[in-house]
Formats: structure tokens, sequence, C-alpha cells
């Protein structure tokens, strides 16, 4: 089946022996779109794209990439698309530079375009570092570099900006809108709701495998938006997020009364609290049900 999506999945599923981590996946990248996968950990995001980048097979289901069965994608494919993973190959004893420029010769990329992607990520300064002694944002950023060097009509990313301090990761997605404005359709994983409110145009939430919700980020929050919320942080650094009850209102007095309560919030549900709902797991472990 040819399509004109960069990337499409129907149905996609893969178990392995009894345990099913992906269940009936459908997803969908288009140009100039970002789109965000996003769950818990072990919700089957990295597997989704291992299997749509060819290096996993799936038990069922299909999985296209450029109108190609990404179990058929050929180098005309890999050519076209940008991966950005943790084993995103950077060789640590060249510079940065010549890490470009190694994978320029590889893709037949002009070395002014080298210089131009070196600008575009901020790594310009850093050209003659070697990538070992790069800090984990720089590499981050490097990989970035590597990745849209031939300027791809699809990029993959996995967790982007994972680790990463507030400014690099807002360069970095500075970078990705950028790219998107200019017709590139990306896919990226990530456990940040924040990252994916600002970036996507479309989110999936997943969980244990399966599609939980997907949308805009404004269409899913409004769907959820029937109750009102408190959230609370104790001075012992305990953070809840309570529903708008009678319950919640005695449970706060009493912590009040305790002299307990460092701040409150009332609040609309944010994507994160939206997906807490959903499954009962938040994406960032520090936000507990009481
Ligand atoms: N080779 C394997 N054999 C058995 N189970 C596996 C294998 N590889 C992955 N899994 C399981 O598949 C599930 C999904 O893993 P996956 O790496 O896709 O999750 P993820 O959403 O990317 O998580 P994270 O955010 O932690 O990277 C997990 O439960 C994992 O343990």
């Amino acid at each position: 089946m040819e399509s004109k999506a960069l990337v499409l999945t129907e149905q996609l599923s893969k178990s392995y022996k009894d345990e099913i981590v992906l269940n009936n996946v459908d997803l969908q990248v288009d140009r100039g779109k970002i789109v965000g996968f996003l769950g818990p950990s072990g919700a089957g995001k990295t597997t989704t794209i291992k299997i749509v980048t060819g290096q996993l097979k799936q038990t069922s289901g299909l999985a296209y990439v450029l109108g190609k069965d990404s179990r058929q994608l050929n180098n005309s494919i890999y050519q076209q698309i940008g991966i950005v993973t943790d084993n995103s190959g950077i060789y640590k004893k060249l510079s940065v530079y010549d890490n470009l420029y190694y994978f320029a010769k590889l893709l037949n990329v002009s070395s002014s375009r080298i210089d131009e992607v070196l600008k575009r990520t901020e790594m310009s300064e850093h050209r003659k570092k070697k990538a070992g002694i790069l800090s984990k944002g720089q590499t981050q950023r490097l990989i970035l570099a590597r990745a849209i060097l031939h300027d791809p009509k699809l990029l993959i990313l996995d967790e982007p900006t994972s680790g990463l301090d507030p400014a690099t990761a807002s360069a970095i997605h500075k970078l990705l809108m950028e790219l998107r404005q200019n017709g590139m359709g990306i896919l990226l994983t990530t456990h940040n709701m924040e990252e994916a409110d600002k970036l996507c145009d479309n989110i999936l939430l997943l969980n244990e495998g399966r599609i939980v919700e997907s949308g805009t980020s404004q269409a899913i929050r409004l769907k959820y938006n029937r109750t009102k919320k408190f959230r609370v942080l104790l001075k012992d650094n305990r953070n809840y997020l309570l529903d708008d009850c009678k319950e919640t209102a005695g449970k706060i007095k009493r912590w009040m009364e305790e002299e307990m309560v460092e701040t409150i919030h009332s609040c609309e549900p944010s994507l994160e609290e939206v997906f807490l709902k959903i499954t009962g797991r938040s994406l960032n472990e520090d936000i507990v049900q009481a």
C-alpha cells in the first residue's frame, strides 16, 4: 500500500512470548507536523520507533515509512530520514566537525551544509572539540546535527531533551519548530508533557502498549476539563493532585491547621493530569494520588 503520510502504522502490535507490549497502535505523521508519542516508562514508545525504523519486526499489523513497508526499508529510504536515539553512533575520538564530515561523505552532502547545520544547532564554537569531551547537551545537539545533515523529510527523535538543562532543551525546541516550518515531519517520544504541549500538532498517549487518547493538546485537555483540581505541595515535599470535593476540603483544612502546606494551586487539567486520570499512572512519578 502506498501512502502520502511520512509514517503510518495500522493496528501495529508486538508481543514477546505471552507479553503484549504493543496493541493495535495506529499512528500517522504528515509533512510539516510534529507528532508526540507520550507514555510512561515501558509503554512501548521505543518499540514502536524500532519497528517503524526497521530495527525490529512487528508481530502483526503494518508500518510504513515514506510509503514503504518498514520491513523492507532500503538505503534510499534511510537517506530521507533522520533518527535521534540514545545509541546514535557518534565517534568519540573524532572532532565534532569530523563526525559530521564523515556522515556528509556517506550521505553525499556538501561541506557547506556542515557549516550551516553547525550554526543551526549552535555548535559552531565547538567544532574542533573531540566528541568524547562534549557535555550531555552538546552531545545531543551533535546527534541532532548529524540527523538533519542530509535535510531528511522525516525526523524521528526518542526523548530528544531528556536530562537536558532548560536552555538547551529550549534551543532544541526552537530548532524543531523551524524544521517543521520548512516542511519536515517529526515524530518524537517524550515523558515530558510540557514539551509535547509546546511542540506537538498531534499527541498520542500510550499506556501499556495501547493508545488511550489522541488529538491536539488543547482538544485532549478540553475533553477532560470537567472537574477542577487542587495541586497541593506539602512542606515535606509530598505533592498531591486532588479532586474538588468535600473530602479534599477536609484534607486541606487539616493540613493547614497542622501548618503542613507549602503551596496550593487550583488548576485546570494539564496533559499530565489527563494522563493520570485515564491510566492511574503518572508520567512523572513525583505526582501521587491521595
Ligand atoms: N527483547 C524484549 N523482550 C521482552 N520484552 C521486551 C523486550 N524489549 C522490550 N520489552 C518490553 O516491552 C515493553 C515496552 O518497552 P519500550 O522500550 O518500548 O518502552 P518505552 O515506552 O520506550 O519506555 P521508556 O520510556 O522507559 O524508554 C517493556 O515492558 C519492555 O520490558
